[in-house]
């Protein structure tokens, strides 16, 4: 994702160079800030003391500089060590994820069944279109336009031409997208002529050029030629030229085979158990609402049963789903007692790639690949599975079936209300439209789910971004 008006690689480095200013750079920019702003109070915060977050109370904006300094060099200390504490810039994380990726088979398949899938080869046309000179609109096919009247000796209908010629002042009656007898110069639409029996006279002007209303053979394709690239999206739009062009059939990448992972003590399944009264239980809605994420023609994803916080229960689920392209957990991500996603990973033999990646909601993440499988440990927070779901699933499916666009695309729009400066993780920010201004909502919260489904937008914040204040653009992707 990248904000509007971004150059290939300029975001990148970006957020690259941020990182590795963020010790040195930090006391120089609180400086240019207060300037800024006039002083703390100088500027419209009311937005700024609203957000919440759902983490830890913090004061203010240079407080939270202050820890993200801190942080750096902690993890600058443990980076080669382990990959899991390494925080990775998203567009880093996201390329390396889409780099581990093994490419899919490919599979012939029915085009009426491709809808939203991508084709692998260019599709080529076995029929020419329109197959003969057509007529465009319902009138008389003339030989000449000469005089001011023609003997009407024929009809020509959509799928039954007329055999014969036509000669000088001579008409054959013509429908639309029906065969333009031989010796046709031009169509008299109907609303240009006067009936009467068995001739036609001229009322209005002639179409101009003369042959206005005739579709040429082959005008829209002809045959053997390239009528959509490798990469091309099947739409509705592609089928009907598909299968207008005689192509039934084409070649796409397999699906994947998915497979939702929940665990959690406390989760229980809200389609199979009644609403619980007990306190310490909570219905697991993550692993639904993945699954209805992800679009059923890019992916064969299945709801695994939920597993307790258990690492010997997590390992042996991943073994028994050896057979799986990828596997997404759902939860035990972060870094407490009973997260233990990362230990099973060890205990199946799974190659660690990333686990935390610079993005609020969303910094647990963590990757690993068991041979050609991908297994995706996404935070159990349901705001932050959403996103991270948004931000690395999605695209993955995209990248699997084939396309070369898979990530969002942003709109740039103005802030309603002010925001404070961002900070050093890459925020996104739920957000409501009104009047074409954008309004961030006051719950940021990871586990809030109310202001998730109320959101229309995400606003995208660069890490370390600068105040924005009412009218300023910001980058945004619609939900
Ligand atoms: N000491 C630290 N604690 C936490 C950190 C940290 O850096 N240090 N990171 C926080 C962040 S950020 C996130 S995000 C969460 C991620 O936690 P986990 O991935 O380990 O998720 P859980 O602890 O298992 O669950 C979090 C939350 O979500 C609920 N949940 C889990 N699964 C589901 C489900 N399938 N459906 C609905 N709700 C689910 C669970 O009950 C918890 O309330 O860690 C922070 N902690
Ligand atoms: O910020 Mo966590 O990353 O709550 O999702």
């Amino acid at each position: 994702m990248s904000p509007p008006g971004y150059r290939p690689g300029e975001d990148r480095l970006r957020v690259r160079r941020s990182y590795r200013n963020n010790c040195d750079g930090h006391r120089a920019r609180q400086r240019q800030n207060r300037r800024r702003n006039g002083g703390a109070n100088g500027h419209d915060r009311r937005i700024a003391h609203d957000l919440r977050h759902g983490e830890s109370a913090r004061q203010g904006n240079d407080d939270r500089r202050g820890r993200a300094c801190f942080q750096g060099r902690r993890q600058v200390g443990r980076l080669a060590s382990s990959a899991v504490s390494e925080l990775l810039a998203y567009e880093v994380a996201l390329d390396k994820l889409l780099r581990l990726a093994t490419p899919l088979e490919d599979e012939e398949i029915a085009v009426t069944d491709a809808i939203g899938r991508y084709i692998v080869a260019p599709l080529i046309s076995q029929r020419v279109q329109p197959a003969a000179d057509l007529s465009a609109m319902d009138g008389f096919a003339v030989a000449d336009v000469n005089g001011k009247e023609w003997q009407v000796i024929g009809e020509s209908r959509a799928g039954q031409p007329y055999s014969g010629t036509v000669t000088s002042a001579q008409a054959v009656l013509i429908s639309t997208g029906a065969v333009v007898p031989a010796g046709t110069n031009a169509i008299l639409v109907r609303e240009i002529v006067e009936r009467t029996e068995g001739s036609i006279r001229l009322s209005g002007d002639l179409p101009e050029p003369r042959d206005r209303h005739i579709r040429r053979r082959g005008g829209d394709f002809s045959k053997g030629e390239t009528i959509a690239e490798e990469g091309s999206e099947v739409t509705p739009r592609l089928l009907a030229l598909a299968l207008t062009a005689g192509v039934t059939r084409v070649t796409v990448k397999r699906r994947p085979r998915l497979a939702i992972i929940q665990s959690g003590d406390e989760l229980y399944d809200p389609m199979q158990e009644p609403v619980s009264t007990e306190s310490h239980r909570l219905p697991a809605a993550n692993g639904l609402m993945l699954k209805a994420m992800f679009a059923p023609h890019l992916v064969e994803a299945s709801l695994q049963p939920l597993l307790p916080d258990d690492p010997d229960r997590l390992a042996e689920e991943f073994a028994k789903l050896h057979d799986h392209d990828i596997i997404v957990t759902i939860g035990g991500a972060s870094v407490g007692e009973h997260d233990h996603v990362g230990q099973a990973f060890e205990q199946i033999g799974a190659d660690l790639k990333f686990g935390k990646v610079a993005i609020k909601p969303g910094k647990p993440v963590m990757v690993a690949r068991r041979a050609k499988q991908l297994i995706v440990g996404l935070p159990g927070n349901p705001v932050s599975a959403f996103v991270t779901a948004m931000l690395f699933v999605r695209p993955l499916l995209l990248h699997l079936a084939g396309a070369e666009d898979v990530e969002f695309k942003p709109v740039s729009m103005p802030l309603g209300a002010a925001l404070p400066a961002g900070g050093d993780r890459r925020e996104f920010l739920r957000a409501v439209e009104k009047d074409g201004k954008l309004y961030a909502l006051t719950e940021q919260g990871s586990g809030a789910l109310h202001s998730l489904a109320e959101a229309q937008y995400l606003i995208d914040r660069p890490i370390d971004d600068e105040p924005r204040g009412i009218g300023d653009s910001v980058a945004a992707y619609r939900l």
